[in-house]
């Protein structure tokens, strides 16, 4: 009998999906007779103890992941459920994803304190909360009455901040609201193709030692093949533009329902977006391919070419 030791950031977002993460790995095993129980241990990651900073101040992207990769590295810990759009593009040596389940919902959307269903109904000038750089370079890009505010915390403190701060509304990721079973305090959905979601928004990645092949024949019987090949295209994108979750950077990337016939490669699209939080410039390309990495890297390549290495090294220039 193998006990899997998981670890987990200890927000209510992240412990609900980890337990969510575990009784689908027992559902599996049970059914293929794999012998394994499991044990949740926390840790405090950097990101958790400086929740009051602006994220893209304190060094962004891998700030969720960096001591949990270490537990892994040193044996702690067995595996590591992330959400997908927390981590880096590169993995440190030694570390794989073993899983990448369904996605929930990819939308970002807004909770709204008087109930627009829209963000079209929000008042001229309305006060809106969101610590992304992408969700706002694409709000003021809609809407550039809205005064846009940052909003710092986890989701459950940003629900609260809502009232007490005097947002008029919030933005948030679906998938979050979703899991907490908080379905109902959305407003309204952005649509993906109107706001482009951070790459790998809506899935989780489960992370564990590439040597572990144990780790590795669970989970990969876990693995979602649409959602791996979508996030692959994202991250093969995000990889190329060398961009971290506190950047203007979005990618979404759907799978064309397969064809007739057996032969048939899938069909990916991939949309992008370049912002600039500075000047209000806002890229967008779309692609398509059936190779998740090459299609990943042509948007990337075609993005630099419009511009987008200057872009991004004016939101890093930011006192
Ligand atoms: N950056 C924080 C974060 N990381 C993952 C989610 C939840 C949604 C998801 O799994 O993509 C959130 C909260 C949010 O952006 O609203």
């Amino acid at each position: 009998m193998r006990t899997i030791v998981v670890g987990t950031r200890q927000s209510a977002l992240a412990m609900t999906q980890t337990l969510q993460v575990i009784e689908h790995l027992k559902e599996i095993s049970r059914r293929d007779g794999i012998e394994c129980e499991f044990t949740v241990r926390k840790i405090l990651t950097k990101g958790d103890q400086i929740l009051d900073v602006t994220l893209s101040k304190v060094g962004g992207k891998g700030l969720f992941v960096k001591e949990i990769e270490q537990a892994l590295l040193d044996g702690e810990i067995d595996m590591a459920v992330h959400s997908m759009k927390d981590m880096p593009a590169e993995l440190p040596e030694g570390l794989v994803i073993g899983a990448v389940p369904k996605r929930e919902d990819p939308r970002d959307c807004l909770i709204s304190r008087e109930g627009y269903t829209k963000l079209e109904e929000l008042p001229q000038g309305a006060k809106v909360g969101t610590s992304s750089l992408r969700r706002a370079s694409q709000l003021k890009h809609q809407r550039p009455d809205l005064q846009i505010e940052s909003i710092r915390g986890n989701i459950d403190t940003r629900i609260r901040k809502l009232e007490e701060e005097g947002f008029d509304a919030i933005l948030l990721a679906a998938a979050g609201l979703h899991r907490m079973g908080w379905k109902d305090r959305i407003t309204a959905y952005l649509p993906a193709d109107v706001c482009i979601p951070a790459v790998g928004q809506g899935a989780l990645g489960i992370e564990c030692r590439g040597a572990d092949s144990f780790m590795l024949e669970l989970l990969g019987k876990y693995t979602d093949n649409e959602t791996k090949l979508c996030v692959t295209a994202e991250r093969s994108y995000l990889r190329t533009l060398q961009g971290g979750c506190q950047v203007p950077i979005g990618a979404y990337a759907r799978l064309e329902p397969a064809g007739e016939g057996d032969n048939t490669a899938p069909l990916l699209t991939l949309t992008g977006i370049v912002g600039s939080a500075v000047s209000g410039e806002l890229l967008r390309e779309t692609v398509t391919g059936s190779e998740p990495e090459r299609i990943g890297d042509k948007l990337a390549q075609s993005m630099i070419a419009l511009g987008a290495d200057r872009m991004l090294a004016e939101v890093a220039a930011q006192p």
